[in-house]
């Protein structure tokens, strides 16, 4: 249990803000910080748990009990069969018939390398499972690698459960695990076919010319991280020839003999030759270097570079960064030139104003469920975004997997995993445009455990969208939707419209008195947040069925007072997208975009990246550096909202897409949460940061993580610096612990390099939960390890 979560479940009174904590006093109450739905959860499931045990003649604990419930997030069935399984192997323990258990083929081959390697631990012997199970139930996220590489096998048996692992992270291991697991097994068999000695058994599947033709990936291919080096694989072992058969194939090729790497290799001049070419000839891992493609077309394309006086082709600039920051691992490239047209974006920008049309991006915020996907995707539909067709494929699609209702959603939720848990799990980024203004969707996850996610989109919105189940109020307040709010605000967004949803479903439809008592107390929450008034527009809605999206509903029945006294969803966004301007002056700053996403967009360009400019402008030619690790980039091509323009200002969500001498190193060196600026006006890197926040739970010093917008570092508080009040005047010095709702100035160290600039809004989370949030107010220490902090 994390320092916090001991805070949390700390007795404390307002002395306790000044004196000593002793933590070890600090023992938690294990009821204690439970809502008081988790309560009733306990109150109601633990006697439905105990009587299927009685049932099965099994006697339990409440703490048992309440443990399963707790970790199967209130899945009885499950709950009962783990304590069935617990209380089967106590049973055999105490000397009782054993089943035997049927092993798997992967159980059998991992036993039988353990037994070849002559360790004298296997995983059966102590009953541990497998070394890579050890940690599946714990939710660490950035382990230190250091502290990986150390790791000693537990002598105890792992608790399958009381990790704090979600349903959602099992359902993504299992997923994982099942997939590495066909990895392996299609790699064991594509190495055995190469294995041209002999000694392997024929195919026993198709023959050659029916096997389905390898798929080729298809562009665009969007990945979340840049690829991470190349792997050397590891020596498969080589296993004793039994038998010699006769060899009726024909002889192996050298690439074969490359790519197999078998010690029975006797060709070892063509090897040989191939090594040559790649370049490495004492490398052990043919693939390390460039293939011979990569070397031919490489030596056609270079060309000697020029060095400009500004410094276009990058060289100098980037070495100045590397001398103001010492960040940077390598030498950055010179970067081909693309030729600027050197607009003077700022003034260009304020001379066409009045003939832009208004725009604006959003986030859709809400409670897992609420409809938010949904709501977005008839939105889409009613606006001309996506055809009728699509939605019609996408109905036809989820009811084949007996989710029919999920239609609308599916057009925001792409990913296959999306689709199979029924929720959203990253930022999708949509738009569409009205009669008078154009918008950018960001559909932000509802379920907790993707909150990281939810702030990375909310840093990128002008303003909110709050999508609440008219009939299901009382689980948002609960749950995500006072969550979501709270972090809305805490990046920073000013103005939200209330989606007031599926009141087609309430009893009865469309029930005027529901919505009124909802909107109250949605816009209470609101208020007290930090909102004003004037900021929030509430509107009933049924996303499912379209009534007051786009377009009013009927004006007689039961939706006649809607159609006489709300506007809709669509006229209220029309509203606010009219009022969304940027500060001129903020355009005249030196450039600063928060990277969100990196992908490969076509062929044409050999990486892309998307964030929102938060400050000054971008234009293509332009030579832009990354942070933290200063490699530098040219700008080839700007979309902002998937079409192609010549430049970009703050405020707009863009894709650059990049290019440069090296790509490969570029590629190496950009990460999600990088900064984008010029190398004139480079970014601090630091490794401790001064933030001005007000606290949501006690805080005390301890681990933390730390989010940026759409970054997000380990770190720790190091030290309360002070208390201070509204305006900023000190109340106290040093305190030993700052009580939820107070504000206070807060050092914070962090285990990797962070790009950041004063101002900037800082959200600080643990254990899954938001302990505070304010603004970056003092930049400390520069960071002086490598770039990627390891
Ligand atoms: N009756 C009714 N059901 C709705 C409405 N909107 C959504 N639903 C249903 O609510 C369920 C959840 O909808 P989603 O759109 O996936 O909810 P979400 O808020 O996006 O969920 P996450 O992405 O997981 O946060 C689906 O079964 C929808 O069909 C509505 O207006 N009326």
């Amino acid at each position: 249990m994390s320092g916090h979560r001991r805070v949390k479940d700390i007795d404390y009174d307002e002395e306790d803000l000044y004196d000593e904590v002793d933590e070890d006093d600090a023992e938690p109450d294990t009821q204690a910080g439970l809502t008081p739905e988790d309560q009733a959860n306990f109150a109601t499931l633990t006697p439905v748990v105990r009587a299927e045990l009685d049932e099965a003649g099994l006697q339990a604990s409440d703490r048992e009990i309440q443990d399963a419930l707790w970790n199967y997030y209130w899945d009885v069935g499950k709950s009962v069969g783990y304590l069935r399984g617990l209380r089967g192997e106590k049973v055999n323990d105490s000397g009782l018939a054993k089943k035997e258990k049927v092993k798997s083929k992967f159980e059998e081959a991992e036993e039988e390398r353990a037994r070849k390697a002559g360790g004298g631990w296997t995983s059966t012997s102590l009953d541990l499972g497998r070394p890579e199970s050890w940690f599946r139930d714990v939710t660490w996220s950035h382990i230190p690698e250091a502290i990986v590489g150390d790791l000693m096998p537990p002598m105890y048996r792992q608790p399958r459960f009381l990790g704090g692992s979600s349903k959602l992270a099992k359902l993504a291991e299992e997923r994982k695990r099942k997939a590495e697991a066909a990895k392996v097994a299609a790699t064991a068999s594509s190495l055995d076919h190469l294995t041209l000695d002999g000694t392997h058994e024929q195919s026993k599947g198709r023959p050659p010319d029916t096997q389905p033709a390898a798929k080729t990936r298809k562009y665009p291919a969007r990945r979340k991280e840049s690829s991470p080096p190349p792997r050397q694989p590891e020596p498969e072992p080589v296993e004793e020839v039994k038998e010699v058969l006769p060899d009726l194939r024909a002889p192996p090729t050298a690439f074969g003999h490359t790519l197999s790497k078998s010690s029975r290799n006797t060709d070892q001049r063509q090897t040989l030759q191939v090594r040559n070419i790649l370049g490495s000839s004492t490398s052990p891992d043919a693939f390390s270097g460039p293939s011979p493609d990569d070397v031919v077309t490489r030596s056609t394309k270079s060309k000697p570079q020029k060095s400009t006086p500004d410094g276009v082709n990058g060289l100098h600039r980037s070495v100045d960064a590397l001398h103001l920051h010492g960040t940077s691992t390598e030498q950055p490239a010179a970067q081909p030139k693309v030729k600027s047209k050197n607009i003077d974006v700022p003034t260009v920008w304020a001379e066409t104003t009045a003939t832009r049309r208004p725009s604006a991006a959003f986030v859709v915020i809400g409670h897992v469920d609420h409809g938010k996907s949904t709501l977005m995707g008839r939105l889409l539909l009613d606006t001309g975004a996506v055809h009728q067709r699509d939605i019609d494929r996408h109905r036809k699609e989820a009811a084949e997997q007996g989710k029919a209702s999920f239609a609308l959603a599916w057009v925001m939720d792409t990913s296959a995993d999306e689709r199979d848990r029924g929720v959203t799990v990253d930022i999708a980024q949509h738009y569409f445009s009205t009669d008078t203004a154009d918008f950018t969707i960001l559909d932000a996850p509802g379920h907790r455990d993707f909150v990281p996610n939810m702030i990375g989109g909310a840093s990128m919105a002008d303003l909110g969208v709050l999508v609440v189940d008219a009939n299901q109020l009382e689980s948002g307040l609960k749950g995500q939707t006072r969550e979501h709010v709270l972090l809305a605000r805490a990046v920073g967004l000013e103005r939200v419209v209330v989606a007031v949803n599926k009141m087609d479903g309430a009893v009865p439809s469309w029930d005027q008195h529901l919505f009124r008592s909802v909107s109250e107390e949605v816009c209470k929450l609101l208020t007290d947040t930090g909102f004003d008034r004037d900021n929030i527009k509430v509107v009933p809605c049924s996303g499912l069925n379209g009534e007051n999206v786009a377009t009013a509903p009927a004006a007689d029945g039961p939706t006649a007072w809607v159609a006489r006294s709300s506007q809709t969803l669509i006229a209220a966004l029309d509203n606010f997208a009219a009022s969304t301007t940027t500060p001129s002056e903020l355009l005249k700053k030196p450039i600063r975009l928060q990277i969100t996403d990196i992908f490969h967009a076509s062929s044409q360009y050999p990486i892309s990246i998307s964030g929102r400019i938060s400050a000054g402008t971008v234009q293509i030619g332009e030579t832009i550096i990354i942070m933290p690790s200063s490699v530098s980039a040219s700008i080839k091509a700007i979309d902002v909202a998937d079409s192609p323009v010549e430049y970009a200002v703050a405020g707009q969500l863009v894709t650059l897409h990049l290019t440069a001498d090296d790509v490969e190193q570029l590629e190496r060196n950009v990460r999600i949460g990088d900064m984008l600026c010029y190398s004139s006006s480079p970014i601090e890197v630091v490794s401790d940061f001064t933030v001005t926040l007000l606290s949501y739970q006690p805080l005390l010093p301890g681990p933390v993580e730390v989010h940026i917008g759409r970054l997000q570092l380990p770190g720790r508080i190091t030290s309360l610096l002070e208390l201070i009040d509204a305006d900023g005047g000190t109340v106290k010095k040093k305190p030993r612990i700052v009580k939820a709702g107070l504000r206070a100035k807060v050092k914070v160290t962090v285990d990797r390099a962070l790009p950041g600039d004063v101002g900037n809004r800082v959200v600080i989370r643990a254990d899954g939960e938001t302990f505070g949030s304010g603004i970056l107010s003092g930049l400390g220490e520069r960071w002086v390890g490598a770039a990627s902090g390891s």
